[in-house]
């Protein structure tokens, strides 16, 4: 097992060598993720409804310049209490 451990990189040498440890957990992931934009880019200035679903309405907007699709939650459902 500890062969096993060691062939897939999750054992390493201590600082002093004399023993196998586990390897240091890699740093937690940021919150943020690469593929989240900012909302306030988002323009609604020419927004077109494209589209109603049960939770919210689809709109065309630009992001960018880029035509997007934006699902806005209807505000019926925007009470905290309501949100699962
Ligand atoms: N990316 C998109 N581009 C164009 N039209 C879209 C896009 N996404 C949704 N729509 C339109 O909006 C309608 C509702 O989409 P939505 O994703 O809200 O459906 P839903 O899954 O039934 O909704 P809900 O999860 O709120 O019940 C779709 O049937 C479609 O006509």
């Amino acid at each position: 097992m500890i062969e096993l451990l060691k062939s897939h990189g999750v054992l390493s040498y201590s600082q002093n060598g004399s023993h196998f440890e586990p390897k240091p957990l890699p740093p937690p992931i940021p919150k943020k993720c690469d593929w989240e934009i900012d909302p306030a880019e988002l323009d609604f200035s020419n927004a077109a409804m494209i589209g109603k679903g049960l939770f919210g309405e689809i709109v065309k907007a630009y992001w960018r310049g880029t035509p997007v699709a934006v699902k806005r939650m209807l505000s019926s459902l925007s009470d905290d209490r309501l949100v699962m």
